[in-house]
Parts: structure tokens; C-alpha cells; sequence
């Protein structure tokens, strides 16, 4: 997607979860991304030792990609992927949690979609077209390993609702200063609850008020998102979770009978008087830039974040793809009369809410010589 790409030697990949809804998205992107390879794919005691394309149940608009359909899913135990350097994972949060330590453990860089480490203090949490910076944690994440690590880490990106709306608010907070609050109401497509997920028979002409845990994890890792590093007495780092400049976050999520993309509407309060125009906003939302594309990572997308003038979008059948769904869309910029602005996010949860974020965050870690 990147005209100047950085293009290093091939490097070889895994993919944990591989025949799962994110898994799946995973090997489509990877199958024609320009250096990585897939090596070696891994999934549960059902799938092991089949063939891919008897293993999964392949829900993806484009056919099973020629390099992956005659190889053998392995069990996810480090043994079997030691060829490669960094493994992909769309791992169950059952079980996500020891299987991503054992790879850890055995000096693989693992890009995880999982919830497991999120809150862990000495892993990144980040959503690549927002917070490349907290990388500086891998050094001493890799030092308080016993014993210390070379090359492993474990690095993860955000639930696919907070991805969508710390975009639009980084840019925002870039242009205008900090965010005092924020209020989050959500319209999340079946998807997100991964294969099958939502009976149909609860979602087709119904909306649920309810997904578990999901207003908590947008709340507490927007936090981590939007936060900076601090640098202790001794040199020790942590995350500062936007302590400098308290922000308040109140979301509340909603299932709806969508297939893929999430879409927010949001209301924001700035710490600084007199607020930024709506038109202001829409500048500033125009021009971000993240460092995945000023970087060069292939998969960044031009435009992080799209702007939309039509009075009545983004919506998700239309927009989700744009960009092979890389950037985020925004829409219907005005004024809150409650607080100082209001506008629409529509971000897709399987490609930056989960895949593509990944190998974004995997790429820059290539482009930082992370990994190579
Ligand atoms: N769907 C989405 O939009 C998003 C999902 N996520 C997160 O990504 C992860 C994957 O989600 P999703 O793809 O939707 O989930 P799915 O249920 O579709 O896939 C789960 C995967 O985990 C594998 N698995 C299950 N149990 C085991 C086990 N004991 N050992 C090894 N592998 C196992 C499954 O393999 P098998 O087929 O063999 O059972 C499958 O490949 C989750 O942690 C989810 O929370 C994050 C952001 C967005
Ligand atoms: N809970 C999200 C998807 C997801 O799996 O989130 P997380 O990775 O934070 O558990 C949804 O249902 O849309």
C-alpha cells in the first residue's frame, strides 16, 4: 500500500489460531505480503496433524491461498515453529495466554490479538497507527525475563473497538492537547465474536445491549493507548495511562446484525477552551499521519484516517474495505451541545481491529531492527 516500502529479507512467520476468523484474515494478508512467509501454522489438538484446507473452514471472500492449502496444521508448541522468527497470533483467550509465554519463552517475537497480556506492565500495547513509541518497553520487558530474553517478546494490539476509536483521538489530541472526556456508544459487527459466534437466531432482526467485558477493555486500554512512558529513579520504565492528563471514558457496546466493521459514535470534551471547530477537527483528522506510513511499512494505509463529507456515512457495507480496511473512517463531524464535539468511527475489526494491526505492529518492528 506504501509506494517507498523498506523491503528486508524474507522472514519466516507462524501463525497461531490460524484456522480461526482472525487467523484466517491473517493468512490472506500474508499470503502477498512482500516479506513475510508463511512457514508453519498452528491451531488446536482438533486441527493438528490435517491438512490446512481440512482443517479450517474457510470464510474469506478470496480462495485459500495456493502456498497454505496442502500445509500441515502443527499443535501450537514452540518445537514446531522454531524456523521462524515471529509468530502471529489469533489464539483463543482460553488458552492464549500459556501457549504465547512458551513462544516467549523460546525467543520468538509474538504479535498477539489476544486480551491475555494487555494490562501486563511490560508489554506494548499498541495499535500502530497511533503509539509506535511504546516499542521502548521490549528492552525491559526482555531484561525481567528469567532468564533475560534475546529476541523474544511478546507485543499485542487492542480490542477492535478501542482500535477504531484512539485513532480519530490521537489525532485529536496531536492538533489540540489533551482529551478531558469521552463518551463511546458502539454498533459491533458478529464477527468480532469470532466463528460462529452470535446465534442467528438472537442477532438477525435484533440488537444486543451486552458484550462482555468489552466496555471495561475500551476504557482501561485507551488509557494505555493514548499514554506516554515514563522513566523512573533507576532508569525503569512504565506506561503512564494518560495520568498527566486525566481522561474520562464511558463506553457502552452493542452487538448488531452487521458481518464486519465496527462502528462508534463518539462525543469529546478538550482540556484547552475554547474547543477546536467541527471544521478544525476535520483538518486535523485529514492530515494524521501515522509513523507506520512515514516509515514505510507496507501495509499502512495512505489516508490513517478517511473523512467523510456525505451527511450519512461511514457506514459498514460501503466502507469497511477501503483501504483493504488499513485506516479508519470518520464521519459527520459537528458540534456536542453537551460536550465539544461529536462524529461517527467506523473501523474494521478483523482487518486494524486485528490482523492487519498485527502485522502493521511486526513491520515496524522490522523498520525499528526488532526483529529482522
Ligand atoms: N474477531 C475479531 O474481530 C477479533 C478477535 N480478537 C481476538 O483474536 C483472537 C482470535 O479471535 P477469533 O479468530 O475471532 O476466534 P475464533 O474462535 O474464530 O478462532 C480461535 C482459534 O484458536 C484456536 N484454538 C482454540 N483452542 C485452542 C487450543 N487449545 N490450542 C491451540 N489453538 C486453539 C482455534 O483452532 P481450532 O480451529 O483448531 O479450534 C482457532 O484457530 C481472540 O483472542 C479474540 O479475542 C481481537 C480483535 C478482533
Ligand atoms: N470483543 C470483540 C472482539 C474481541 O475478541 O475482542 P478482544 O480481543 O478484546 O477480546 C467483539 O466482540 O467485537
Amino acid at each position: 500500500m506504501h509506494g517507498k516500502e523498506h523491503t528486508p529479507r524474507e522472514i519466516k512467520v507462524g501463525v497461531l489460531g490460524a484456522t480461526g476468523t482472525v487467523g484466517q484474515r491473517f493468512i490472506a494478508l500474508l499470503s502477498r505480503h512482500p516479506y513475510f512467509i508463511i512457514h508453519a501454522l498452528g491451531a488446536s489438538q482438533r486441527s493438528a496433524g490435517k491438512k490446512y484446507t481440512q482443517a479450517v473452514n474457510w470464510k474469506q471472500t478470496s480462495p485459500v491461498p495456493a502456498q497454505v492449502r496442502d500445509m500441515v496444521v502443527k499443535e501450537c508448541i514452540p518445537e514446531h515453529f522454531v524456523e521462524c522468527s515471529v509468530v502471529f497470533s489469533g489464539l483463543d483467550s482460553d488458552v492464549a495466554g500459556e501457549i504465547e509465554e512458551a513462544f516467549r519463552h523460546a525467543e520468538l517475537a509474538v504479535f498477539s490479538n489476544a486480551k491475555n497480556y494487555r494490562r501486563d506492565p511490560a508489554v506494548p500495547l499498541v495499535v500502530p497507527l497511533v503509539n509506535s513509541s511504546h516499542f521502548a518497553m521490549i528492552p525491559q520487558q526482555r531484561a525481567q525475563h528469567s532468564p533475560p530474553l534475546k529476541k523474544g517478546f511478546i507485543l499485542t494490539n487492542a480490542n477492535c473497538s478501542t482500535t477504531g476509536v484512539v485513532v480519530p483521538l490521537a489525532a485529536l489530541e496531536k492538533a489540540f492537547g489533551p482529551l478531558e472526556s469521552c463518551m463511546i456508544t458502539t454498533m459491533q459487527a458478529i464477527s468480532g465474536a469470532g466463528y460462529p459466534g452470535v446465534p442467528s437466531l438472537d442477532i438477525i432482526d435484533n440488537v444486543v445491549p451486552y458484550i462482555s467485558g468489552e466496555e471495561e477493555k475500551m476504557e482501561w486500554e485507551t488509557l494505555k493507548i493514548l499514554g506516554g512512558i515514563s522513566e523512573g529513579d533507576e532508569g525503569l520504565k512504565s506506561f503512564d495511562m494518560h495520568d498527566k492528563h486525566p481522561l474520562r471514558i464511558s463506553a457502552s457496546c452493542n452487538r448488531v446484525p452487521v458481518i464486519e466493521g465496527h462502528t462508534e459514535c463518539v462525543s469529546i470534551r478538550f482540556a484547552r477552551r475554547p474547543p477546536p471547530s467541527p471544521q478544525q477537527v476535520r483538518e486535523a483528522l485529514t492530515a494524521y499521519t501515522s509513523d507506520a506510513y512515514a516509515l514505510g511499512c507496507p501495509s499502512a494505509p495512505r489516508h490513517t484516517v478517511f473523512v467523510h463529507e456525505e451527511v450519512d456515512r461511514p457506514q459498514p457495507r460501503l466502507d469497511r474495505d477501503y483501504q483493504m480496511g488499513a485506516g479508519v473512517s470518520v464521519g459527520r463531524v459537528r458540534q456536542c451541545r453537551v460536550l465539544d464535539i461529536k462524529f461517527v468511527v467506523l473501523a474494521n475489526n478483523v482487518a486494524i481491529g486485528a490482523a492487519t494491526s498485527s502485522i502493521l505492529n511486526a513491520e515496524l518492528a522490522v523498520v525499528k531492527g526488532i526483529i529482522s
